[in-house]
C-alpha cells in the first residue's frame, strides 16, 4: 500500500502509510488508537481509504471486481465480531464458508480441520452461546481460516485466551505463516516476540518501526528504557525515539 489515509471525521487514523507486506507472521502493535484497526478494516476490504493505493493478492482493491477476488482468499477476525449464538460451531463455520464461497463438497472437511485447529473439536456440536469468551475468540479464528486464507488478518486474536492456548495459537501462527500473509495486531509484544516473522509498530497513524522482533528486542537490550522483557523495553524506546522532537520516520 502507498500514501494510505484513512480519515474518521476530525481525527487521521492512518497518515500516508507506505508498508509492503509478504509471506510470514506480521505482529501490527501500538498503543491504544494508534490506527492499527484502521489499517486492518482497509485490508479486510470492509473499510474504504480516503486517500491511497491498495493492492493486495495482486488485486487493486479500489474496484469493485478487485475486492471480491480477494474477499475470496481474505480470513478476517475482526476486533469485535458477530455470530449467531444460537449457531453450533459446525453450523457457524460452515455458514462463514459458505459465505467464503468455498466449494459445498469441500465444506465438511475444511470446517472440522479449521475447527480441529483453534483446539474445538470436542465443542464443535455446542452452541455459541454456551462457550466460555475464550473459546468463542477460537471460533472467530476457525471462521478466519475455513477458507486457506492467502492472506489472514486477526484483530487481537489472543484477548481472552488462556496461556496453554496462547502457546497453541502462536503454534497455529507460525503454521499459517508459513504459507500465507498473516497479519495479527496485538497489545501482547510476548506473542509478537514469540510468533511473528515481522513486527511493524504504528503511533498516531504512522510507521514509527519496522522490523523483525529480534531486531525490537535488540533495540530494548541496548536502550535501557521501562520494561520487563527485552521486546517490551525495545518497543517504548521505539516509541520514544519516533516522538522524540525532530525525529525522522525510523522505517
Ligand atoms: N468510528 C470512529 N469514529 C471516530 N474516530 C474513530 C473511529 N474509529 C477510530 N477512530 C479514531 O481513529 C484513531 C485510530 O483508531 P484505531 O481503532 O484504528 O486504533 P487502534 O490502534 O486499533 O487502537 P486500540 O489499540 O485501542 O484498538 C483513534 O484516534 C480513534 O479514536
Amino acid at each position: 500500500m502507498a500514501g494510505l489515509r484513512v480519515r474518521h471525521r476530525k481525527t487521521l487514523a492512518l497518515d500516508s502509510l507506505d508498508l509492503t507486506l509478504g509471506t510470514g507472521v506480521h505482529g501490527l502493535l501500538g498503543p491504544n488508537g494508534a490506527g492499527k484497526t484502521s489499517l486492518i478494516r482497509v485490508l479486510a476490504t470492509v473499510a474504504r481509504p480516503d486517500a491511497g493505493r491498495v493492492e493486495l493478492l495482486g488485486e487493486d482493491i479500489a474496484g469493485r471486481r478487485g475486492r471480491a477476488g480477494v474477499r475470496r482468499r481474505l480470513g478476517y477476525l475482526p476486533q469485535e465480531f458477530g455470530y449467531y449464538p444460537g449457531f453450533t460451531v459446525r453450523e457457524f463455520v460452515a455458514y462463514m464458508a459458505w459465505l467464503k464461497e468455498v466449494p459445498a463438497a469441500r465444506v465438511p472437511a475444511a470446517v472440522e480441520r479449521a475447527v480441529a485447529r483453534v483446539g474445538l473439536g470436542d465443542r464443535a456440536g455446542a452452541r455459541i452461546r454456551t462457550l466460555s469468551g475464550g473459546m468463542v475468540r477460537r471460533v472467530g479464528i476457525a471462521q478466519a481460516i475455513v477458507n486457506d486464507p492467502a492472506l489472514l488478518l486477526l484483530d487481537e486474536p489472543t484477548a481472552g485466551l488462556d496461556p496453554e492456548q496462547r502457546v497453541e495459537f502462536r503454534e497455529l501462527l507460525r503454521e499459517l505463516g508459513a504459507t500465507a500473509t498473516v497479519v495479527v495486531s496485538t497489545h501482547l509484544v510476548e506473542d509478537v516476540a514469540a510468533a511473528c516473522t515481522g513486527v511493524t509498530l504504528l503511533d498516531g497513524g504512522r510507521i514509527a518501526y519496522r522490523g523483525t522482533p529480534k531486531a525490537l528486542s535488540l533495540l530494548g537490550e541496548t536502550s535501557g528504557g521501562p520494561g520487563d522483557h527485552p521486546i517490551e523495553r525495545g518497543y517504548t524506546a521505539a516509541l520514544r525515539a519516533h516522538r522524540a522532537p525532530g525525529a525522522r520516520e525510523a522505517v
